[in-house]
């Protein structure tokens, strides 16, 4: 059995694979001030609650796009696990050819969607993750990594009008009765949801006339099944892209 772990900016995201079958995954929040022993007691409790021994895990692999806990996660999983975390990054066999001006660059999230983005899913193909930021990765028929696009994701641009603008609420992300909204609720739900479906499709849209070709399209992270209904772009959604990922990357790693 192994355990995938995604440490993003607003989530961690664990799940255990045997073999290629996702048994469980779990969902934590990213604390950057969490200690190592903290972790360990919400991996021990998951574990635990799920009927799993520690010493049943024979592998672990993490993409993490928050350095400062990188430390932390280093330490963790030797003393939680009893195994070394693989870390995507350089020195790790992706299998994939990264055309990033400085490959190093790339968030390993990234990189992870894109593994898996072409083993289910074939070149071209672009997938766009909901996550923190929005992300957009542009694999070129030949199954390389050409880049993309990064845009604030929807829960920052919603938590930057609702700071800035005194008389706007917070309000619940869902999808409004019509895309002209009556009331202020409404209003802004409608600028979410339509204003970020129409960024996918302008985007996607854009990315295949500058690229002449018609790449699927793949949308994964958390508000992913709520925007692709409303896209015309977005073929499906795969929630579970990015472990996928890191199971494919471990196994090329053995
Ligand atoms: N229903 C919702 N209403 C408002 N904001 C939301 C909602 N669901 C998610 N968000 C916000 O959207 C952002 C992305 O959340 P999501 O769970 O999709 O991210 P994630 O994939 O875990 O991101 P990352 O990998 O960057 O940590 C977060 O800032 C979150 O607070
Ligand atoms: C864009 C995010 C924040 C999305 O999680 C992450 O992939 C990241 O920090 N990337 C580094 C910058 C880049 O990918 O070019
Ligand atoms: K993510």
């Amino acid at each position: 059995m192994i355990l995938v772990v995604d440490v993003g900016n607003t989530n961690i995201v664990l799940g255990l694979y045997e073999g290629s079958e996702l048994l469980h995954h779990w969902r934590l929040s990213t604390n950057r001030s969490a200690t190592v022993d903290e972790y360990g007691i919400m991996l021990t409790n998951l574990f635990s609650i799920a009927g799993i021994l520690a010493a049943e895990i024979d592998g672990v692999i993490v993409s993490c796009v928050v350095p400062p806990l990188m430390p932390t996660l280093e330490r963790l999983f030797p003393k939680y696990v009893g195994r070394e975390a693989l870390v995507v990054g350089p020195g790790i066999k992706t299998g994939l050819n990264i055309r990033y001006e400085n490959p190093k660059e790339v968030g390993a999230d990234r990189i992870v969607n894109a593994v898996a983005g072409i083993e289910h899913y074939g070149a071209p193909l672009v997938v766009v993750d909901f996550g923190t930021a929005t992300t957009f990765d542009y694999i070129d028929p030949s199954g390389a990594y050409l880049g993309g696009v990064i845009v604030p994701g929807i829960g920052i641009s919603a938590e930057a009008l609702y700071q800035r603008a005194a008389r706007l609420p917070r309000v619940e992300l869902a999808k409004p009765k019509a895309v002209v909204g009556r009331n202020t609720v409404a209003a802004i739900q409608s600028g979410a949801i339509y204003g970020y479906a129409g960024q996918v499709d302008g985007i996607v849209k854009r990315i295949c006339a500058e690229q002449r070709c018609t790449p699927r399209v793949i949308a994964t992270g958390g508000l992913a099944e709520l925007i692709a209904s409303e896209s015309e772009t977005i073929e499906s959604v795969d929630s579970m892209l990015t472990l996928e990922g890191l199971r494919i990357i471990y196994e090329r790693n053995l």
